[in-house]
């Protein structure tokens, strides 16, 4: 699949997800098969540029070809400024947020509150397309099936968005009403794969090889997007890859792999947070990587306690020295089972619900 001129390896992406896919995640998931991925949200209003968060997530030192940057807001101008700003910061790729259901974002008016005004989205559109066609940066959209259910109106959004000049669009299918209720739908995407040219992304509820099959072959969509079932488990997109090319399930990780890939992804995490803020953002990844693990449980209430960097480490290698590296992280599974399931996702830091 391409978005512009880039050629992206494979078409099994990880979603963006504030808190949880920074630059460190990302890298993982990439290097463990995902084919692209969005960074999290970034403040299209200048004055926020200068946060502590906002300057994290600016930051792709070292982070593999196509950096892509989400921006979000509601003031065509100033999305404009902040695609050039991101730009400049690295962004090859510009994708804009139409999707976010959080009440700090809708409340003025950006997110997914846009679906409601399309005039507004068509002189976002025009205003951020406009500005990255003279740098030569493709432009892709983000959002979801509509308002609410009496008011899905993706299919017409979307062609807006394919004539202003966007690139490619991902559809999470649901409407900002649903916010994570009920199952996600993927009718409208495919209804939207019909009706548009450029490439279609599915999203939602993705959490299998078997279910990103499925979806890819109901909606004929270019690619399928994952996000919560990522969380702890950035192997899932070579599981899912493996599962599209030949039909059969790759093994599960060993002990051994998962200690490797848990202590790989802390080092990198420290270095990007530092101490304070690595130890404690380090938590709730520590949590999604063992929570499936069953004798898991009596240990994570003991390393959310420890506040240095190399404790917490030392800590989980000990852990991990009582399990024989060898063996799978779930002896006898011959398929993805409760690895899949979504986990509790909605932390506090973030409150994306
Ligand atoms: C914790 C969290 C943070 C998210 N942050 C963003 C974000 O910054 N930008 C965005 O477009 N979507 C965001 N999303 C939505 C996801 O990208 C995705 O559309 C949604 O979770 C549905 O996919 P899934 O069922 O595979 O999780 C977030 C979702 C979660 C759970």
């Amino acid at each position: 699949m391409r978005i512009g001129s880039w050629t992206l390896p494979n078409p099994v992406f990880v979603a963006p997800m504030a808190g949880v896919t920074d630059r460190p995640y990302r890298k993982l998931c990439k290097m463990l098969g995902a084919g692209y991925a969005v960074s999290e949200m970034a403040a299209s209003n200048p004055r926020l540029w200068n946060s502590v968060k906002t300057s994290r997530r600016l930051n792709h030192d070292g982070e593999i070809d196509p950096i892509a940057v989400q921006i979000a807001g509601s003031d065509p101008d100033m999305m404009a400024e902040a695609a050039i700003f991101n730009i400049d910061k690295g962004a090859r790729i510009i994708d804009i947020n139409m999707g976010c259901p959080v009440k700090k974002v809708c409340n003025v008016a950006s997110g997914s509150a846009l679906l409601r005004n399309e005039k507004q989205v068509a002189s976002i559109l025009r205003s951020v397309v406009d500005v990255c066609r003279q740098r030569d940066v493709p432009v892709t959209l983000k959002t979801r099936t509509g308002w609410d259910r009496e008011s899905r109106n993706a299919v017409h959004i979307a062609r807006l968005a394919q004539d202003i000049g966007i690139a490619a669009i991902t559809l999470h299918g649901r409407t900002r009403c649903d916010l994570y209720q009920g199952e996600a739908e993927y009718d409208t995407i495919r209804e939207v794969k019909q009706t548009l040219q450029i490439p279609v992304i599915a999203n939602g509820d993705i959490d299998s090889p078997e279910k990103a099959q499925f979806v890819l072959e109901y909606t004929k969509a270019d690619a399928i997007m994952v996000g919560r079932a990522a969380q702890g488990r950035p192997w899932i997109f070579r599981e899912i890859s493996h599962y599209l090319a030949h039909g059969s399930h790759l093994s599960p990780p060993t002990y051994g792999e998962l200690r490797d890939c848990l202590l790989d992804h802390l080092e990198d995490h420290y270095q990007f947070y530092g101490e304070f803020t690595g130890v404690r953002s380090a938590r709730k990844h520590i949590g999604w990587y063992l929570a499936d693990l069953p004798d898991a449980q009596s240990f994570l209430p003991q390393v959310n306690t420890i506040s240095s960097t190399s404790e917490q480490t030392r800590a989980i290698a000990q852990w991990f020295d009582r399990h024989p590296p060898n063996e799978p992280i779930m002896a006898g599974a011959t398929e993805c089972a409760s690895v899949c399931q979504p986990k509790n996702f909605i932390t506090k830091d973030h409150e994306y619900n």
